[in-house]
C-alpha cells in the first residue's frame, strides 16, 4: 500500500473510551484500541483483564455503558451478534461450534439465508478457500476432520457471511506446533488480502510471531500499544501483570517406587459396552475385537504412576483422552482393571472413588466443573459434600466452607469481589484458578489434571504449576492431559503420547521437543514401542 493510499484509509476499528460495569466490578475502563485495517492486531492481558468483555462489546453481545465503536471510520452501535455480523465481523469461538454430523459445506451454510447445500454455495466456499489459502475437504464429515481442519472450517463460516474483520479468541489453545504454523499462514494470507484480525493470547511467544500490532489490557484499561519488534516475551508479560515475573524452577526427582495408581488393558469399543465373556482373557478379547475390525475409543490402554510422579499424556484432542478420563472417574464403562493403591476401583461409583481420594481437573470447566448459577463458596463445596470443611454432622459448614473458599481465593490469586460471588460472574481463567484450588485442597492421593492451565495467564500459569509441583513433591500422583506441549514437557517425569485410542509413545520429557512431540501426536512419527 503506498502512502497516499494510506492517509486515506480509515482504521477497520476504532473503540475509544470504552467502559463496562457490571455489580462489583468495573470489568474495561476507557479503553482505547485502533486497528489498522489488513493487520493481526493481537490482545493480551492477564485473566480477568478484560478481553473477553471487550470482544463481547464489539461483536454485540454485550452494550458498553459508555464509549464508542467506529468499524472503517463510521461510529456503529450493535444491539446484537447479527448487527456485528451486517458489519463484517466475525468471531472465531475457542470452542469451535460445528455440528460433528454434518459436512463441511453444511456447516458453513447451516444458519445462512438459504442454508442449505447447493452447486452455488460450494462453488463459493471453493473459492474463498482457493482465495485465502484454506485448504479444506468440503465434502467431509466434520467427525473425521482433525482439529486444525475444524477451526479452518470456522474461519470459512465467518468469511461466508461476509467478515473483513476477524475476532480469534485464543485460536491456538487447542493446536500442535504444525497446526499453529499452518493457522499463522493462514492469517497472512488473510492479511495479505486486506482483512483485519484480532487475536487474543495468552501465548506472547506466538503473539510475538503474528502480529503488527500488540495492546495490553491490565485490570479493565489499556495500558501500553506496542511494535511487536521492539519488545520481548519478558516485557510485554511483565507489562501485563505489571510486576516481574518468577523464573521456572529446575526438575527434580520426587518419583518412589510405591505405585499409587495403575490401569491395564482398558479397552472401549465405539459400539455400545459388552461384558467380557466369562473365563477369557481382556488381551485376547481385545485381539478377537481386533480382528472383527471393530473401531476402539481406548486400544488396551496400560500405565502406572507412582507417588510423586506426573505422567503427562500428549495427544491430539479427540484421540481417546476424553474416554480415558471418563473411564477412570467410572463416568463411561471399559474393559479392563483400573486400580487406586491397593484397591481395584473398577466397579466403584463415581462418589467413592473421589471419597477415595481421586481429584479430578476436568477438561471443560463449564460442563463439569462448576455451578455457573452457584456462589463461589457453594462451588468450593461441590464434590466434596461429605468431606471437610463442607461437612459439620449432616450440614454444609456454611462459615468453614466460606473461610476455605477465601483461602483459595487468596492462595490461587483468584480475582473475584467476594465469595458470595455467582461463578458465572468471574473471567475463564478465574474460574480455572478456582477449580484447580478446590481439587488441590481436598489433598487427593491420585489427580487427574486436564489442561489445569487452560484460559489462565503466564503468572497464574506459573502458580499452577508451582501448586502441582509441591503437591507431587508430597507424594501425590498426577496425570496430566494438556494440549500445550510446553506445559507437559516442563511438568512431567514420564511423557506417553495418545493417538487412535492407543499409547503409542513412551518419550523422555528432558530429550524430547515441542516440535518432536508434535511429530508423534499427529502420526507422523511412527510408535516408538510395540505395546
Ligand atoms: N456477566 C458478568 N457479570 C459480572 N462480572 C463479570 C461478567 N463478565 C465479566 N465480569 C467480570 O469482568 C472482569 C473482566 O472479565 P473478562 O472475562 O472480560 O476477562 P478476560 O480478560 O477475558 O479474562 P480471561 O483471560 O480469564 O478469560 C472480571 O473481573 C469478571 O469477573
Amino acid at each position: 500500500m503506498s502512502a497516499d493510499t494510506l492517509a486515506t484509509v480509515k482504521p477497520a476499528v476504532e473503540l475509544e473510551g470504552i467502559t463496562k460495569r457490571f455489580p462489583g466490578v468495573i470489568a474495561n475502563h476507557d479503553i482505547r484500541i485502533t486497528v489498522e485495517p489488513g493487520t493481526v492486531h493481537a490482545i493480551v492481558g492477564e485473566n480477568g483483564a478484560g478481553k473477553s468483555t471487550l470482544m463481547k462489546i464489539l461483536y454485540g453481545m454485550q452494550k458498553p455503558d459508555e464509549g464508542t465503536i467506529k468499524i472503517n471510520g463510521a461510529e456503529v452501535s450493535f444491539r446484537t451478534p447479527s448487527d456485528a455480523i451486517a458489519a463484517g465481523i466475525g468471531m472465531v469461538h475457542q470452542h469451535f461450534m460445528l455440528a460433528d454430523n454434518l459436512t463441511v459445506v453444511e456447516n458453513i451454510v447451516l444458519g445462512t439465508r438459504g442454508g442449505r447445500d447447493t452447486a452455488s454455495a460450494r462453488a463459493r466456499i471453493a473459492a474463498l478457500a482457493e482465495s485465502h489459502g484454506l485448504r479444506v475437504d468440503p465434502g467431509k464429515l466434520v467427525e473425521d476432520l482433525g482439529v486444525g481442519d475444524r477451526q479452518r472450517v470456522e474461519i470459512l463460516k465467518v468469511l461466508y457471511r461476509g467478515a473483513r474483520i476477524l475476532i480469534l479468541d485464543e485460536p491456538t489453545a487447542v493446536l500442535v506446533p504444525q497446526e499453529v504454523e499452518e493457522l499463522f499462514q493462514n492469517l497472512r494470507e488473510l492479511k495479505a488480502d486486506g482483512l483485519t484480525v484480532i487475536f487474543i493470547s495468552h501465548k506472547l511467544d506466538e503473539v510475538l510471531d503474528i502480529a503488527d500490532a500488540i495492546t495490553v489490557i491490565r485490570r479493565g484499561t489499556t495500558v501500553a500499544s506496542v511494535n511487536p519488534a521492539d519488545v520481548t516475551a519478558r516485557q510485554l508479560a511483565e507489562l501485563m501483570v505489571g510486576s516481574e515475573l518468577p523464573t521456572p524452577e529446575t526438575r527434580e526427582s520426587t518419583v518412589t517406587d510405591r505405585v499409587a495408581f495403575k490401569v491395564s488393558h482398558l479397552t472401549m469399543e465405539a459400539e455400545d459396552h459388552r461384558p467380557v465373556p466369562k473365563g477369557v482373557e481382556i488381551s485376547t478379547y481385545v485381539d478377537k475385537l481386533r480382528e472383527e475390525g471393530k473401531r476402539l475409543l481406548l486400544d488396551d490402554v496400560s500405565f502406572e504412576i507412582h507417588e510423586g510422579e506426573i505422567l503427562g499424556i500428549a495427544g491430539v484432542e479427540g484421540n481417546g483422552q476424553s474416554e480415558l478420563i471418563e473411564t477412570i472417574m467410572g463416568i463411561r464403562p471399559a474393559h479392563g482393571v483400573i486400580e487406586l493403591g491397593e484397591h481395584d476401583i473398577s466397579d466403584w461409583s463415581t462418589l467413592r472413588r473421589r471419597e477415595s481420594g481421586i481429584g479430578y481437573i476436568p477438561e471443560d470447566r463449564h460442563r463439569q466443573g462448576l455451578l455457573l448459577e452457584a456462589s463461589l463458596w457453594e462451588n468450593r463445596v461441590l464434590g466434596h459434600q461429605t468431606r471437610k470443611p463442607a461437612r459439620s454432622g449432616i450440614w454444609i459448614n456454611r462459615r468453614a466452607s466460606k473461610a476455605d473458599t477465601a483461602r483459595i481465593v487468596k492462595d490461587y490469586d483468584v480475582r473475584t469481589p467476594s465469595v458470595e460471588t455467582l461463578a458465572l460472574a468471574l473471567s475463564g481463567g478465574n474460574q480455572q484458578k478456582l477449580i484447580v484450588g478446590r481439587e488441590m485442597s481436598g489433598e487427593p492421593k491420585f489427580l487427574i489434571a486436564a489442561h489445569p492451565t487452560r484460559g489462565v495467564d503466564v503468572g497464574a500459569q506459573a502458580a499452577i504449576w508451582d501448586h502441582l509441583r509441591e503437591a507431587r513433591a508430597a507424594g501425590l500422583a498426577v496425570l496430566l492431559i494438556s494440549a500445550d506441549l510446553d506445559e507437559l514437557i516442563g511438568l512431567s517425569d514420564t511423557l506417553r503420547v495418545i493417538y487412535r485410542g492407543r499409547l503409542v509413545a513412551a518419550l523422555d520429557p528432558s530429550d524430547i521437543t515441542p516440535e518432536r512431540l508434535g511429530g508423534y501426536m499427529t502420526g507422523a512419527i511412527a510408535d516408538n514401542e510395540e505395546t
